[in-house]
């Protein structure tokens, strides 16, 4: 049965990347994803975007909605202090299976926990199934149309306290009106618009940022 496409992107990293080193990883998939086959990793440009606002939170404890292959998760957690950590959401098996195998290969299992099932019912489960308090960063990189309920889920759940930081990706493509109205009219939340471009592509993108103002 000929391989999917997550599968040739693991295998590429496998044979090129360094075994431990999440740099490698996340540029040998950037290689892999600009030269042979595109795939929504969040890529370099918006990455640098994504390790900004990382670096600035420093969050002790991380949510990623929408593992996919892993490379965000990798690029998270290569720049998570010590004792912090990742918990990234995926409801595909075959995905989550790539993920898991990607995290291990970079060396950074010790900071990431995959939870595989749908960002519905793993949000409620955090408290007291995971044991988080609060979330400071949350990273939304899943189906679009899942941005505005999670975000309203994961208040109710009150996963998130003055301060906590929301990147969501792909707010102008494919898309995310809904999140972006809802956010930037709630009260709640300071948004701030970060340009640039469709991974791989010069297709124009965006990222956005929301703290949550408690
Ligand atoms: C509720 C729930 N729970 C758990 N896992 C969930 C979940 N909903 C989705 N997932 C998981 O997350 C990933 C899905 C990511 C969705 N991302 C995109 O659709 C996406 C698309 C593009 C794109 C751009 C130009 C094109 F022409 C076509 C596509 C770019 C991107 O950056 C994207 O992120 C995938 O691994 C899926 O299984
Ligand atoms: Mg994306």
């Amino acid at each position: 049965m000929n391989q999917s496409k997550e599968q040739r992107i693991l295998n590429f990293v496998l044979q090129n990347a360094v075994r431990g080193d999440p740099c490698s990883v996340v540029d040998t998939i950037d290689k892999y994803c600009s030269q042979k086959e595109w795939a929504m990793n969040v890529g370099n440009e918006k990455g640098k975007i994504l390790d900004k606002t990382v670096e600035e939170v420093n969050p002790s404890v991380a949510l990623e909605l929408g593992t996919y292959c892993g490379y965000s998760a990798v690029r998270i957690s290569r720049l998570l202090k010590a004792g912090a950590c990742l918990l990234t959401v995926e409801f595909n098996p075959e995905f989550a299976a790539i993920a898991k195998q990607m995290i291990e290969f970079a060396g950074v299992q010790d900071k990431v926990k995959l939870l595989e099932g749908p960002s519905e019912e793993i949000i409620p489960q955090l408290k007291k199934k995971y044991e988080v308090d609060t979330l400071d960063f949350v990273f939304l990189d899943h189906w679009k149309d899942r941005y505005t309920p999670d975000t309203i889920l994961l208040q109710e759940c009150n996963l998130l306290r003055k301060g906590s930081v929301l990147l969501a990706d792909n707010v102008i493509f494919p898309g995310a009106p809904d999140f972006l109205n809802y956010v930037r009219k709630s009260p709640h939340f300071q948004c701030t618009n970060y340009p640039s471009h469709l991974e791989y592509m010069q297709v124009e993108d965006a990222m956005e940022k929301a703290v949550f103002l408690g």
